[in-house]
């Protein structure tokens, strides 16, 4: 087995025993271990939530006193502490729909993909596109000093995009996670202290 196909099968096998709905789970908990996205008694704001991962991860971070909504065009089964619902980031009213539904959030957290397409550079103008839209959902609900992490396809757009979250921001920084596949040209992008 190649080096690359046992780190896959080493996360999805861990995902499976540990009852996480995907891998995926596991770059939010090295993300949040290394930034502190979540903490405990938070409100969470998880847009692309499905199937769900995240939203374990960050419900299980959150503990008793926080909450999390997921957001997604396809469903999410909810569980203790973490409700979704179906949404189109692009929709312009989703952003009013969250704030009466959620208030305001101590944390946003992004894991947007389109569908892929396999054309990078239509895959990631597409990716950053979904981006800004989160951006805007996200700069009408999170409070001042809270926190976010978003999903970036790397490439011709991901510096404009930093930059853009830059300004929001007290601190901003790229990275990839372990549990992020080398092949793959995603990066998260950590942003720390909402300027509000
Ligand atoms: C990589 S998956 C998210 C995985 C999730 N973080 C988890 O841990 O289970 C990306 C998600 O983005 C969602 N998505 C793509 N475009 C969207 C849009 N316009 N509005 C809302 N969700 C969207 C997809 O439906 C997909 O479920």
């Amino acid at each position: 087995m190649r080096p690359l196909d046992a780190k896959k099968d080493h996360y999805r096998k861990m995902a499976r025993e540990q009852g996480y709905r995907s891998r995926a789970a596991y770059k939010l908990k090295e993300l949040n271990k290394a930034y502190r996205i979540i903490g405990a008694g938070f409100t969470v704001l998880d847009l692309g939530c499905a199937p769900g991962s995240w939203m374990q991860v960050a419900a299980s971070a959150a503990g008793n006193r926080g909450t999390v909504l997921g957001v997604d065009l396809e469903y999410a089964e909810e569980l203790n502490h973490a409700e979704s619902m179906r949404g189109d980031v692009e929709d312009e009213s989703l952003a009013e729909t969250v704030a009466e539904r959620l208030g305001r959030a101590d944390a946003v957290i992004c894991d947007l993909s389109p569908q892929v397409s396999g054309n990078w550079s239509v895959d990631h103008a597409r990716q950053i596109s979904l981006n800004y839209a989160a951006a805007r959902i996200m700069g009408r609900v999170l409070a001042p000093k809270g926190n976010a992490v978003f999903k970036v396809f790397d490439g011709e757009y991901a510096a404009e995009f930093r930059e853009h979250m830059g300004h929001m921001f007290s601190k901003t920084k790229s990275t990839k996670p372990q549990a992020s596949r080398k092949q793959s040209s995603e990066l998260y992008l950590v942003c720390l202290g909402f300027r509000g």
